[in-house]
């Protein structure tokens, strides 16, 4: 993985993967030349697996659970297992801390003590020989004290690919319904982050970056041929907007577009919505569940794109040159 935080966009993405800092986001002209060098892996077929799993309160069990829904998955034959938001933790502001580990920034450094999630995923990752996407877990820098809500992703040679620290702090209030404030604990990522596999470019955001059009593209921008945002979106926002943002990211961006989410537990104080959904790059849905514990498997070509992409091509047609908002007074006037 690689982090230019202040670095010009991404001339040197890494075969390995990629996270750009948001701060140095390129103007149009800089991101279509952007994609130039930074050549992503050709398209191609593979089996993916979204684990809707339980999640409790107790740390180590669902680190067992999750173990034995990834090793299910792969003796199904999956390839690039993912795993929802906050699989190792309840979701709420105030678990965060108290769940958090660091995540190291190699394999090298990974140690059981420190790391159980990272050394988990790395773990299973190697004797398995599949990508683990660790939809997220709470993460703590012990320099800063900082707390993320932090995606890491690990590849089948057990390194670490792609950290992915949720940009969008889900900070809402619908009243009588649902007040949600993540900032009380947690810090936001600046990162965009990518990965590559042998299969084509993996774009990452965790459930509230899924509402943010801008960064999608940004990810389209970079190459990216499925967008996966592991996400745990709730019982208001859910029946109406979890389908609907997915299946619109997709269709922005003719791309692929994977949501894996635990499963409900009707006892917990947040409820998830369940759905994880795999759509694709016209905005049909190949594969998804309902609420209760499952795993959804999808064999898709990422090749695919290419046929809405060559079909519609809103990305050679759209007018950056106009999209700069310019205040006017529509009743004349200064
Ligand atoms: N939980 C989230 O981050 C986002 C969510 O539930 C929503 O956007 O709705």
């Amino acid at each position: 993985m690689l982090a230019l935080a202040r670095a010009p966009f991404p001339r040197r993405l890494l075969a390995a993967g990629v996270a750009c800092g948001l701060a140095a986001l390129p103007r149009p002209a800089d991101a279509a030349a952007a994609q130039g060098p930074a050549t992503a892996p050709a398209p191609g077929k593979l089996k993916l697996a979204l684990l809707q799993i339980s999640v409790g309160s107790d740390k180590a069990a669902n680190l067992e659970h999750a173990e034995r829904k990834i090793r299910e998955a792969a003796g199904c034959g999956a390839k690039l297992i993912c795993l929802p938001e906050c699989f190792n933790s309840p979701y709420g502001a105030s678990f965060f801390p108290a769940y958090a580990e660091e995540i190291p920034e190699t394999a090298a450094a990974a140690t059981e003590a420190a790391h159980p999630s990272t050394c988990m995923l790395i773990r299973v990752a190697r004797q398995l020989g599949v990508y683990l996407v660790g939809g997220s877990i709470p993460e703590v820098d012990r320099a800063t004290g900082n707390v993320y809500n932090c995606n890491v992703v690990v590849s089948p040679d057990g390194e670490i690919v792609c950290k992915h620290r949720k940009v969008h702090l889900f900070d809402i209030d619908v009243p009588g319904k649902i007040t949600f404030r993540e900032s009380d604990t947690l810090t936001a990522g600046d990162q965009l982050s990518l990965f590559d596999t042998p299969w084509g470019r993996v774009g990452v955001g965790i459930c509230y970056d899924i509402r943010f059009p801008q960064y999608a593209h940004l990810l389209r921008l970079s190459g990216a041929h499925l967008l996966l945002y592991p996400g745990a979106f709730n019982m208001t926002t859910g029946p109406l907007h979890w389908e609907l943002l997915a299946r619109a990211r997709a269709v922005d961006n003719q791309a692929f577009v994977a949501v894996p989410s635990p499963a409900r537990d009707p006892n917990a104080g947040y409820q998830a919505w369940g759905h994880s959904s795999v759509i694709d790059p016209w905005g049909k849905v190949v594969a998804t569940t309902e609420h209760e514990e499952a795993i959804v498997y999808a064999e898709v070509d990422l090749a695919e794109v290419d046929t809405p992409r060559q079909s519609i091509p809103v990305f050679d047609q759209k007018r950056d040159d106009l999209y700069t908002l310019k205040w006017t007074n529509a009743r004349g006037g200064s």
